[in-house]
């Protein structure tokens, strides 16, 4: 075997059977294997969002020009390599372009290239290659552009100084024996470098680039944090912009900025982003709507929710409000607590729905007629789960009144604490956004697919539906939902869309815009248990963007359903209806 082919990056992913099965069944036995290969690639390009509150796209072209000379001038005698390589020279001359797509032109493209061959051996002729092996998620960072930190490394030549060149490789989870899956490389062991070497054939086709040890074998494996090996010849050559212009410009990917183009929202609406961090998608929506209005962000971890307060600073937004939130108790009827509270005043809507305000007007005038003043929790025992009829006093309502109007938590993203927040009220948003945490099964580079089976796709499926459910309670009449997850499973996809059509009358697909993904899926699935997965059916995949990884776009596998919302009332009324006949049918 020769050395280009031993040292090559051709990695296979490996998938559960069952998930492959169902895979190859929803996309056609070659289709599946497009996109299999293309999640082991990185997107060639990286795709940069302008904060156009700060900046235009032509500063930040000239800026990323700038910087992209002055890092290569004067050449430190480490990079005349690079400065020769054809891939760094495409940077140099500025491979930065503006995205074509109407009302995208704010959306940039830093251009990459890869997978180039490296020789390894060249380097090395007179010696035998030094190696390092890194972690999955370390080599997984490294194709995009990363270094290799000493927590991402595994293993290493018994031989390694500071300074020595190394052949960088990655260690993947095999399938055992006993069905498992386990990586074959303990922690500190010594690569051999040789065919003898009984890890040998698990990294082959596994090399993902070359680098300078910036410690030797000992200090690798004795610190616990900074740079193992500075890459300096990789596979993937991207441009690492980590650092870079902060606040100006945000890496996104393209369907991420699309799916917030989908929203469509608009200055002055109240908006919330129910799974927001790290505040990608929030952070384009408060820039959409020109940080006018209120963008509610939630998320249920709070040092997640600490990092779009970050954000939401270091872009300069001040419409993002953001709170510790379980999405899948997001929207509450009701308020239950010791203190009667008509909803708390930390969640009261800044522009609230024409609806609730009238609640409130009433509420008052209700207390108004009250006129002694005593505050009394009154629960409506027909439904002691949710739906309390509360009253408050007077005061209290004037104040969250007055915080409607001022705004709840205007300046938290400058730093303040984060809050917990007990959920809002129904009908309180104009539109909802649901990216729902999902198996992840669309990002790339991923180089091991094995860990999701039938069963945990289908959780996620359940556990996204549940928070569907709150998205629609939290939409008002007339008003938006956008659901995207970064998964190419029909289940969490069209699945979700073909449950939320079948369980809300009121909701319908409505054409997003841009549209730049493909079709949705149609059709069904029979699992093997008996349990039939109903997908999308003729005449509404058009209506979804699917965005697939094998496609020219080159972006990572995403999904984006846009749903308008009728009237409530009639289609709950409907529901009630569908479900006394039910009843009375039963009773019959
Ligand atoms: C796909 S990520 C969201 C990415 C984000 N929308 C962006 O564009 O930056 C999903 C997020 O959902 C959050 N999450 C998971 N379960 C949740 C729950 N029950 N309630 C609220 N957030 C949840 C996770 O913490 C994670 O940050």
């Amino acid at each position: 075997m020769d050395s280009s082919e031993r040292y090559c990056y051709k990695p296979t992913l490996q998938w559960n059977p069952q998930v492959q099965d169902y895979l190859v069944k929803a996309y056609g036995a070659q289709h599946f294997s497009r996109i299999s290969k293309a999640l082991t690639y990185p997107s060639c390009y990286t795709c940069i969002r302008v904060n156009t509150l700060k900046s235009t796209s032509d500063d930040v072209i000239d800026k990323l020009r700038e910087l992209i000379s002055e890092r290569m001038t004067p050449v430190p005698d480490d990079l005349v390599e690079d400065v020769n390589d054809p891939a760094t020279v495409e940077l140099q001359s500025g491979i930065v372009s503006k995205c074509q797509v109407p009302g995208l032109d704010y959306v940039l493209f830093f251009k990459g290239s890869g997978p180039h061959s490296i020789d390894y051996d060249a380097c090395t002729s007179d010696k035998p290659l030094k190696e390092v092996i890194v972690s999955r998620k370390c080599a997984e960072a490294v194709l995009r552009g990363a270094q290799v930190y000493v927590p991402g490394v595994l293993a290493c030549s018994a031989n390694v100084e500071k300074g020595d060149k190394v052949a960088v490789s990655v260690a993947i989870e095999q399938l055992r024996p006993d069905g498992g899956w386990a990586v074959g490389i303990t922690r500190g062991i010594v690569v051999q470098g040789s065919e003898a070497d009984p890890q040998f054939i698990e990294r082959r086709g596994l090399y993902i680039g070359e680098g300078t040890a910036a410690l030797s074998r000992a200090g690798m494996f004795r610190v616990n944090e900074g740079v193992a090996v500075d890459m300096h010849n990789r596979v993937f050559k991207l441009p690492s912009l980590h650092g870079v212009l902060e606040g100006e410009i945000f890496l996104q990917n393209l369907p991420s900025i699309i799916s917030a183009h989908a929203l469509d929202p608009q200055p002055g609406e109240r908006i919330i982003d129910m799974c927001a961090a790290p505040g990608g998608k929030t952070t384009a929506i408060a820039l959409l709507m020109k940080d006018r209005g209120e963008v509610v962000a939630t998320d249920r971890s709070h040092n997640k929710v600490r990092n779009i307060q970050k954000l939401a600073a270091e872009m300069g937004l001040s419409c993002i409000n953001a709170y510790k939130l379980d999405a899948l108790k997001a929207c509450r009827r009701c308020v239950s607590d010791d203190k009667p509270v008509l909803y708390s005043s930390d969640d009261l809507p800044v522009q609230t729905s024409e609806l609730l305000r009238l609640t409130m007007e009433a509420s008052l005038a209700i207390l108004d007629v009250k006129s002694n003043g005593d505050e009394k929790h009154h629960e409506n025992e027909s439904d002691g789960n949710t739906n309390h009829g509360v009253y408050t006093s007077k005061a209290s309502l004037r104040k969250s009144i007055r915080k409607m109007k001022n705004g709840p938590g205007r300046n938290q993203s400058i730093g303040g604490r984060v809050e917990n927040s007990k959920g809002f009220p129904p009908d309180s948003f104009d539109r909802v956004l649901l990216d729902a945490p999902c198996s992840a099964l669309g990002l790339r580079p991923r180089l091991f697919a094995g860990e999701e089976t039938l069963e945990s796709l289908r959780h996620n499926a359940e556990y996204q539906r549940r928070m569907f459910d709150q998205a629609v309670q939290l939409v008002r009449p007339g008003g938006v939902i956008v659901y995207s997850t970064c998964t190419i499973n029909p289940g969490e996809n069209e699945g979700l869309v073909r449950y939320a059509l079948d369980t809300y009358n009121f909701l319908s697909l409505t054409p997003q815009s841009p549209k730049l993904g493909g079709p949705g899926i149609v059709g069904k699935c029979d699992h093997p248990d008996g349990h039939t997965e109903e997908w999308l059916r003729p005449g509404e995949e058009d209506l979804v963007q699917r965005f697939d990884p094998s496609s020219p776009l080159d972006t990572i596998g995403f999904f984006i359903a846009k749903f308008a919302v009728g009237p409530k009332v009639s289609g709950l009324q409907a529901n009630i209806s569908n479900l006394e006949t039910a009843n009375a049918n039963l009773e019959q």
